[in-house]
């Protein structure tokens, strides 16, 4: 531990590149990495590179010298629950340190490119010299533009089996300068390669008299990448508040864009509270300035509410602050994107809830071509609108990386399921207000005499949801209750009738009855929503849009046979029969409750006494 430990300070002062190679294995990648790692002589594997994560939190409390700074990106990753397969690889020469994220070349490829690319500076792009441009270049080249890489190098290989001929290496970079411009890629450094023969690979070769450029390895060692810095104000978004006793509170975090000083005028968002740097740390205590790119504490002047997630920055400079965007997303989840659906957005330090409102198109990477689309599948890439369950600082990716990238994660699941960059705001998120009413629910409800709540029944087709509902809905009347029941045949007919079965069309006649029941809630009614509503992330977003207690969820548990014997309709017959698509528990799915209010097994308990389970539930 101590060995790499002393590597990392040693090595700390050079510039450090962070680099992510693309291609197959057949385009020679393992042999290029393998020829790096080897020829620098510094060979340190992940597991070597876990040690050093963990001296770091260690080192880092003991006030000892502080490289985290070449691990963050790994730390983030480890943070956010990732548990794909990048492995990341140290080496180093006498004028940089490198690491080179090495993504397998398998099925889940671009997950783990992304992932790679996503804290990288550079990409190698590798390309067989034989075979030219090929679609997964394109593809690669797409997801690194996207990420916002300005920097590629192309490394044509296996130049010797074209017998190092020049018209082949200019005809390929010819054509890979057209896509990359197309792509908005600025920077791109072809290298006619043999890997295997290591010509053009640490030194210039022999075999290619009429190449004048740097080998790959001097490309990595002098390339300037200075350029993708951001001028502008000070940006700290704040990692975590150090509070170790009553008179200390600072903001620790990595500086974003220009240098902060004492004294200088600073605003907290999303809240726009103003106050002045009152002190800044380094690694080593306390000093003057910092710099961009610094692990910083910094203490304000005044105590404003400041927490994790939050973006301290320069009063002259601040980002902007919304709760919709437009924005670029590339889709690496098993499941597929559906609009409405909830997932975890997170942008530098905080994370939000946020549903995709809208697929304006989905964007074929080989031809740049817009098409339609009503969900995303793997790999897909599209422009869509977000929107966020509440306002956060952000920039857009091209004025700031940092501020302007995000990644979507799975609730479930807790994987990454999507990437993106942040185009512009979505103007109308900062016009609506909440309209203030002076009658209140409260206000409602006590006119009324009753607690108003939504009682959700969920469960297959033909479970009973309709008829426990019913009878449930007639006691309540009785008792003087005011009700409404929403059932999912006849919302159909009207408010949804635009809807089918599918499962994005599923999503929104949920996510719209959900909607419609909060209304009448906040009317002050007690509301029976008897949906299918097979999907536990829907079910999950109802229940978070009412208050606490006033949810409850009701299984109408009666197993797929029963429902089947029972077929009031027909419909499991002509769903047997082919004629419908898409029908729940035969071809489309339905996830159970985990943990309902209720749960109610019809076949164990008749109507009248399952419908006085759940007044008994309400009504105590
Ligand atoms: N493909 C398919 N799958 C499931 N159900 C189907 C289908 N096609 C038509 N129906 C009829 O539509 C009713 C379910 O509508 P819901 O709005 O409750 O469904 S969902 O919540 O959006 O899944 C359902 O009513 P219930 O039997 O009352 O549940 C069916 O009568
Ligand atoms: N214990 C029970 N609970 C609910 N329904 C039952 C029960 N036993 C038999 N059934 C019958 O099952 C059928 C359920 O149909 P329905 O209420 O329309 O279901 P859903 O609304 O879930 O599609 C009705 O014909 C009902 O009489």
């Amino acid at each position: 531990m101590t060995d790499i430990a002393t590597y990392l300070r040693q090595h700390e002062a050079k510039g450090l590149l962070r680099f992510i190679t693309c291609g197959s294995v057949d385009d020679g990648k393992s042999t290029l990495i393998g020829r790096l790692l080897f020829d620098s002589k510094r060979l340190y594997d992940d597991q070597l590179a876990a040690l050093a994560s963990e001296s770091v939190r260690f080192g880092t409390q003991n006030g000892e010298i502080d490289y985290a700074l070449l691990l963050d990106g790994l730390e983030a990753e480890r943070e956010q629950g990732i548990t794909i397969d990048v492995a990341y690889r140290f080496f180093s020469t006498d004028k940089r340190s490198f690491i080179v994220a090495d993504c397998p070349g398998h099925a889940q490829y671009t997950r783990n490119m992304a992932t790679g690319a996503s804290t990288a500076d550079l990409a190698v792009v590798l390309v067989d010299a034989r075979r030219g441009l090929l679609t997964q270049t394109r593809r690669h080249s797409y997801i690194v533009s996207l990420l916002g890489l300005r920097h590629v190098l192309l490394a044509v290989n296996k130049m010797d089996l074209v017998d190092y001929s020049q018209e082949v290496f200019d005809g390929i970079v010819g054509e890979y300068r057209k896509l990359a411009a197309a792509l908005g890629i600025e920077h791109v450094q072809a290298v006619p390669l043999s890997a295997l023969r290591g010509d053009n690979l640490i030194r210039r070769s022999q075999a290619t008299p009429w190449y004048t450029g740097p080998s790959v390895l001097e490309h990595l060692e002098t390339v300037r990448l200075d350029d993708s810095a951001r001028g502008g104000g000070f940006r700290l978004p704040v990692q975590w508040v150090n509070r170790p006793h009553q008179n200390f509170r600072g903001y620790a975090g990595t500086l974003g864009g220009g240098s902060v000083a004492k004294g200088d005028a600073v605003v907290a968002l999303p809240s726009a509270r103003r106050s002045r740097i009152a002190q800044v740390f380094g690694p080593d205590g306390e000093v003057e300035r910092a710099a961009p790119g610094q692990a910083v504490t910094l203490t304000l002047a005044d105590e404003l509410d400041v927490s994790r997630g939050d973006v301290l920055c320069s009063a002259d400079d601040p980002p902007q602050v919304a709760d919709q965007f437009a924005a670029h997303l590339l889709w690496m989840g098993d499941a597929a994107l559906v609009p409405g659906r909830p997932y975890l957005l997170r942008l530098g330090t905080v994370t939000v809830a946020a549903q995709v409102t809208e697929i304006k198109h989905r964007i074929d990477v080989d031809t740049q071509e817009h098409l339609a689309a009503k969900r995303l599948e793997l790999n897909e890439v599209a422009m869509v609108n977000l929107s966020l369950d509440r306002a956060i600082a952000f920039a857009p990716y091209e004025e700031d990386r940092a501020l302007g990238a995000f990644i979507l994660i799975d609730r479930t699941s807790n994987a990454t399921a999507g990437a993106g960059r942040i185009d512009f705001a979505l103007r109308r998120a900062g016009n609506i207000h909440w309209q203030h009413l002076d009658v209140d629910r409260a206000a409602r409800a006590a006119l009324k005499g009753q607690q108003p709540a939504c009682l959700w029944f969920t469960g297959l087709s033909g479970s009973g949801k309709s008829t426990i509902a019913n009878l449930v809905e007639k006691r309540l009347h009785a008792q003087g209750c005011h009700t409404y029941l929403l059932d999912g045949d006849n919302v159909r007919h009207g408010l949804n009738r635009d809807l089918g079965f599918t499962e994005e069309d599923r999503v929104e006649n949920i996510r719209r009855v959900t909607e419609v029941a909060r209304l009448m809630v906040d009317a002050g009614l007690i509301v029976l929503v008897s949906f299918i509503s097979p999907y536990a992330s829907e079910r999950r977003t109802a229940r978070e849009r009412f208050a606490p207690g006033e949810f409850i969820e009701i299984f109408v548990d009666t197993p797929l046979e029963v429902c089947e014997a029972r077929d009031v309709k027909s419909l499991y017959r002509r769903a047997r029969a082919g004629e419908i698509p898409n029908f729940t528990g035969i071809s489309a799915p339905y996830e159970a409750p985990e943990s309902p209010e209720l749960h109610l097994r019809t076949v164990e308990l008749p109507t009248e006494q399952a419908a006085e389970r759940v007044v008994a539930r309400l009504l105590g």
